[in-house]
């Protein structure tokens, strides 16, 4: 079913934070991440969709019907907190039979909805473990599997996987995605970790200050973001401020830079945009090209990324090389123009 709030608008308080003017829509089966800073509102709009705040203006449409006045528990959502809310006192089966309980299921069939729903968790044999037994990862997953088992019109996740380390965080978001793609469920999650947004979503949306700044699939994000903004915060990011003197040429504290200015004008202020990994070590005959000296080199595995100081600033790179570097090179293509 599909999930869409149009025109959304939240305040906790007159005049106080919340979110403002938020449209977003979500097909049936689709994944979308929402990222941005602390307190830009992710949890709230989670909220709102979820029914436990009321908007102050807006539509909130669940597979086409209104729902921004239909109370919580006959949304039919699934959701799904960053701590897990099980019941301690309850087995993992019987918390996540207890949807259908309050559905008023009959308990033959609670049991084996639940057993269903345990076993496409891979928890089969955990079904008589209270939650206090299991692990993180395994209380995750059975209050993934509680969130799903009354087969809910849509999936919200606000921070699921916050209370696992690093390696369990990075194999439960991925069970995390296959669980939703077999249950082929809208999903809304909400996470602080941006790596995880653009490795999991089929759209990323990007919030700052309450409001919507861009939703777009991972790689138009990261390669096209809208602003600065979103440039910086998904992903590495070179941002100079720049001048445009002519067509094709750009003026920053760096020096000039020629890359495509579209329909920049001259005069035009702009925030000149390239990835670390845009930025070459090996500059011979480039055209942009810097000579510098490495004041940071940070060792990442399989490359490293390195920060040149060069007259007038610094400039951050990534590279498999090893070699010395005082000097790099960054091809015109490499390099966007974002308004300010
Ligand atoms: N119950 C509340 N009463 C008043 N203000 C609140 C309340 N809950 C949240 N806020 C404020 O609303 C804004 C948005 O909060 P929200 O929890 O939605 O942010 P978030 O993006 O989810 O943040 P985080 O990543 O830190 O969880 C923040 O400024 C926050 O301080």
């Amino acid at each position: 079913m599909s999930v869409a709030v149009e025109s959304l608008s939240f305040a906790y308080a007159p005049a106080g934070a919340g979110v403002s003017g938020i449209t977003l829509s979500l097909e049936a089966g689709e994944f979308c991440a929402v990222i941005g800073p602390s307190g830009c509102g992710k949890s709230t709009l989670l909220r709102l969709i979820a029914g436990f705040l009321t908007p102050d203006s807006g539509a909130i449409r669940i597979g086409g019907q209104d729902m921004a006045h239909v109370p919580a528990r006959r949304r039919d959502l699934g959701v799904v907190f960053q701590s897990y809310a099980l019941f301690p006192h309850m087995s993992a089966a019987e918390n996540v039979a207890y949807p259908l309980k309050l559905r008023g299921a009959p308990r033959a069939e609670r049991l084996r909805r639940a057993g269903e729903a345990l076993e496409r968790a891979r928890l089969s044999g955990m079904a008589d473990r209270l939650p206090g037994q299991l692990s993180g990862g395994q209380q995750q997953r059975v209050a993934l599997a509680r969130a799903l088992v009354f087969q809910p019109r849509a999936l919200l996740l606000d921070e699921p996987l916050s209370a696992l380390d690093a390696a369990h965080r990075a194999a439960m978001r991925d069970e995390i995605r296959a669980i939703q793609r077999e249950h082929g469920i809208a999903t809304l999650h909400v996470t602080h970790d941006q790596e995880e947004a653009l490795s999991i979503a089929d759209r990323v949306a990007v919030m700052r200050d309450g409001r919507l700044l861009q939703v777009a699939t991972p790689r138009t994000l990261y390669d096209e973001p809208a602003d600065a903004f979103v440039a910086g915060f998904v992903g590495h990011a070179n941002l100079l401020d720049g001048v445009v003197r002519a067509p094709g040429l750009v003026e920053t504290a760096i020096g000039t830079l020629a890359c495509a200015t579209g329909d920049h004008t001259a005069g035009s202020t702009v925030t000149v945009f390239f990835r670390p990994e845009a930025v070459r070590p090996d500059p011979e005959g480039a055209v942009n090209r810097f000579e510098g000296r490495v004041v940071r080199d940070r060792f990442l595995g399989s490359l490293r990324r390195f920060d040149l100081a060069v007259a007038g600033g610094c400039i951050l790179g990534e590279t498999a090389s090893r070699r010395d570097i005082a000097a790099v090179g960054i091809p015109p293509e490499g390099i966007r123009l974002l308004r300010r």
